[in-house]
């Protein structure tokens, strides 16, 4: 089976087959295709409005295809029951724009929650996990603040040893640079990398950072108009003579030398 990322024999992790949604009359998924092998990261990307979003929530269980079909580690997400979804859920780390962190609870609990929520750990094991997970986020010293008195980096890095204490297979990722500077982005972009070679996992990013992008990417996919229209190794992908990513790519291109022009 042929892949984005050029690796023949790996696993799949996520795999989507023709996949169609609409909402009223907005056809928002018009035949999606997509595989992203075991412990590999894809990138999507793709002007506001192609797609994105409704196809992650799709390989998160949260919306149901209309044609087509989404397997998860070899399962297919619109099969499961309640029980099985729970489980895919409990594989996959998300991490969104927006950090949900819980503002009443200090850096500490806020990583502890699914610990507490989901296993039987004791305290003492769930001091240790906590303990170890914020060490490898760099929050040692941080574990007894609480949301409010974070910068957005710290927040994202509370995010993201959050999201990943139950060590899933799976981390998806919404945008997780939205706002924030081009340090912090750059620090995101860095724990990006770690989940995959601390955890191993495979990741599916949303980024409109097409530096970012590139740097991270094992494989890239390029939506436009609910399709992928360019996909695989980043190098193969920046060539591909399809308008809308020679448009994507010119306009990030523009915008970037835009910003670099000095000021006055
Ligand atoms: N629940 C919904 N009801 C109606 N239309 C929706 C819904 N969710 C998404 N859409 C539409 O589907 C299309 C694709 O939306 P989607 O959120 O996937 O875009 P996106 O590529 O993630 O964009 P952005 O980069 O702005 O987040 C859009 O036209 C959007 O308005």
């Amino acid at each position: 089976m042929s892949d984005t990322s050029g690796a023949p024999t790996r696993k799949l992790a996520i795999e989507v087959r023709d996949l169609h949604k609409s909402f009223g009359d907005q056809h928002a998924l018009r035949g999606v295709d997509l595989v992203v092998p075991e412990g590999t990261t894809c990138v999507l990307m793709g002007i506001s409005g192609s797609g994105k979003s409704v196809l992650m929530k799709h390989i998160m269980g949260l919306l149901r295809p209309d044609r087509g079909m989404v397997l998860v580690e070899g399962q297919e997400v619109a099969k499961m029951d309640e029980a099985t979804l729970d489980q895919m859920r409990r594989k996959q780390g998300i991490l969104f724009q927006a950090n949900a962190l819980f503002d009443s609870l200090n850096v500490f609990d806020n990583v502890a929650f699914p610990l507490r929520e989901r296993t039987r750990m004791s305290e003492e094991e769930i001091r240790r996990t906590v303990n170890e997970t914020l060490a490898k986020v760099g929050l040692s010293h941080a574990a007894q603040r609480f949301p409010g008195e974070l910068s957005g980096g710290m927040q994202k890095r509370v995010g993201f040893a959050r999201a990943t204490i139950l060590r899933p297979k799976i981390l998806l990722y919404d945008d997780p640079t939205a706002g924030l500077d081009p340090l912090t982005t750059a620090a995101v972009n860095e724990i990006i990398v770690t989940g995959k070679q601390q955890l191993g996992a495979t990741s599916l990013v949303i980024t409109p950072d097409v530096a970012s992008a590139f740097g991270m990417a094992d494989s890239l996919a390029i939506m436009h108009e609910g399709l992928i229209v360019a996909a695989g190794p980043p190098d193969l992908v920046r060539e591909s003579q399809h308008p809308a990513v020679k448009a994507f790519l010119r306009n990030w291109l523009a915008r970037r030398s835009k910003n670099r022009t000095p000021q006055g």
